[in-house]
This record gives structure tokens, sequence and C-alpha cells, in this order.
């Protein structure tokens, strides 16, 4: 579905990311974690092609590399959500949603689209604010109109479409942690692919078929949460002592720190 080979970033003298390898299947949740400044939103963006380096043609998604895509066809088969979203957007909510559509129409929206957006907004929770100015809401709210918007991109007909996320959760309450990542569960689980990059790790083992750890620009370790979360990969690695256990309901690794 989409893999990796070699794949290194520099900006100036500084060197981001240095020899990544990864590859992710259709059906696979994959989750970037790692401490600040590990490298984890420029992989997301080198990956998610929004980030160009000499690498970029050891990318390949659908077999094919990023140059030998149609733009308006990589719209409807990949979309993006963006750690840092503008705070100030004169529109109305379901006018924000709608921008997500507009790889899909003309001159103005059909009823498909229409509907698209209104899935999009019930699955996080926005649709009944759906008539407010985007500027009057909290953070939180304004986090999960993105998410609709790059939800209702992706709904369309076409197989195997690829989902980036960069810190999703930031600024959401519990309830809409789970009910969004709930939603990214059930679109990966439709043969589509999802590669999230997220600071809680037991969210992570929950959630994840795989975990990408990354440090200082490295991947330290990758596999199953099983794999990559021992106390002796997760102490070194984030520079603090943990421990870890089964949670006792899903049955997944269980990190506690301190
Ligand atoms: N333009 C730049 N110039 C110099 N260093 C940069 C530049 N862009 C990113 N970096 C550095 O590259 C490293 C990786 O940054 P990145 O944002 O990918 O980390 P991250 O793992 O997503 O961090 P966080 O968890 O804090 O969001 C950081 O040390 C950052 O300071």
């Amino acid at each position: 579905m989409i893999k990796a080979h070699q794949v290194s970033y520099s900006h100036k003298k500084y060197h981001i990311l240095k020899g990544i390898d990864v590859s992710i299947e259709y059906g696979e949740l994959l989750a970037i974690v790692g401490p600040n400044g590990a490298g984890k939103s420029t992989l997301l963006n080198v990956l998610a092609n929004e980030l160009k380096t000499k690498d970029t043609e050891r990318i390949f998604f659908k077999e094919k590399t990023f140059s030998e895509w149609n733009i308006d066809d990589l719209a409807k088969n990949k979309a993006k959500f963006s750690q840092h979203n503008p705070a100030d957007i004169p529109l109305l909510v379901k006018d924000v949603v709608i921008m997500g559509r507009y790889p899909f129409f003309e001159a103005s929206p059909r009823r498909e689209d229409l509907e698209a957006a209104e899935n999009a907004m019930r699955k996080t929770d926005v649709f009944h604010m759906k008539n407010r100015a985007y500027n009057s809401l909290s953070g939180g709210e304004k986090q999960r109109v993105h998410l609709s918007r790059v939800l209702a991109q992706l709904e369309n007909s076409i197989t195997h479409k690829l989902l980036f996320l960069d810190e999703p959760l930031n600024n959401l309450d519990v309830k809409h942690q789970h009910k969004i990542l709930k939603t990214i569960k059930d679109f990966t689980q439709k043969a589509n692919t999802t590669i999230v990059v997220i600071h809680d790790l037991n969210l992570a083992a929950q959630f994840a078929n795989k975990v990408v750890l990354m440090d200082k620009g490295k991947i330290v370790s990758q596999g199953e949460p099983s794999v990559v979360f021992t106390e002796d990969i997760i102490t070194k690695t984030y520079g603090f002592p943990c421990k870890i256990c089964d949670n006792p309901i899903t049955k997944k690794p269980m990190i506690i720190f301190g």
C-alpha cells in the first residue's frame, strides 16, 4: 500500500530523518510514537508527500511514486489532517467541512458531496453545530471540524485509501478521543490504511495494529504493540522509567510511567 525504503530528510545542515524503512498494508493502522523532536511529524509529512526530499522517489503508494500520480486522483486516494490548522476561518462549520469535497465537484456541491459532509460531521460530533461560525468554536471543536473535512474527502468509492493524521487527539476530551479513534479504526478496517502520529502510548497500543517508535530521526523499533512496548525499549527511548502490564480489558500492553 505505502512503502518507503531508506528515506532521509535534511534541512540545511540538520539531518532530521535518517534511513527510514516502513511498509504499511491496507487494513493496517500504524501509530508513529516517540519523544518530542524525534521526527514523527517530519516522517508523516514526507510519507504524505507534503515535504519533498531527495528520497521522495523511494516512496511508493500503491506501487507508484508520487510523481507518477495524477494530482486529482491523489486527492481522492489520500488525505491528511495537520497538527496546525488556521484558528481564523470566516465561514460556517458546514462550509469548512465541504472544502474536503473540493476535489469532487466544480461549481457547487452535488447531493453526494453534501451527504459525505453530513456523514463526516456526524462521525466527529459536529453536525449539531453545522450552521455556527467556525470562529466561534472552542479549540477542540475546531479540531473536530477539520477531522470532519478530512473524513469527508475520503468518503468515496475508491478502494485502499490512505489517511494521515498528525496528533488528531490534542485538545479532545476523552469521549471524543475514543470516538475519533473508533471512527479511524472503522475506516481502516474497510481495507484502507491510516498512519497517525500520537503521544498517548496506551491509545496507540489499544487501537494500532503496528507501531513505529522513533528517536533522533531514526526508527528505534517497529512492529505490533507488544513488540515495541517493552519496559526496556520505552524507558530507554523516553529517558523515563515505566512499567508495562496487560490492560485487563483490552489485553493490550498498558504503559505506566513513573
Ligand atoms: N526547519 C527546521 N530547521 C531546523 N530543525 C528543524 C526544522 N524543522 C524541524 N526541525 C527539527 O527536526 C526535529 C524533528 O521535528 P518533528 O516536528 O518531526 O518532531 P516530532 O517528533 O513530530 O516532535 P513533537 O513530538 O515535539 O511534535 C526537531 O528536533 C525539530 O526541531
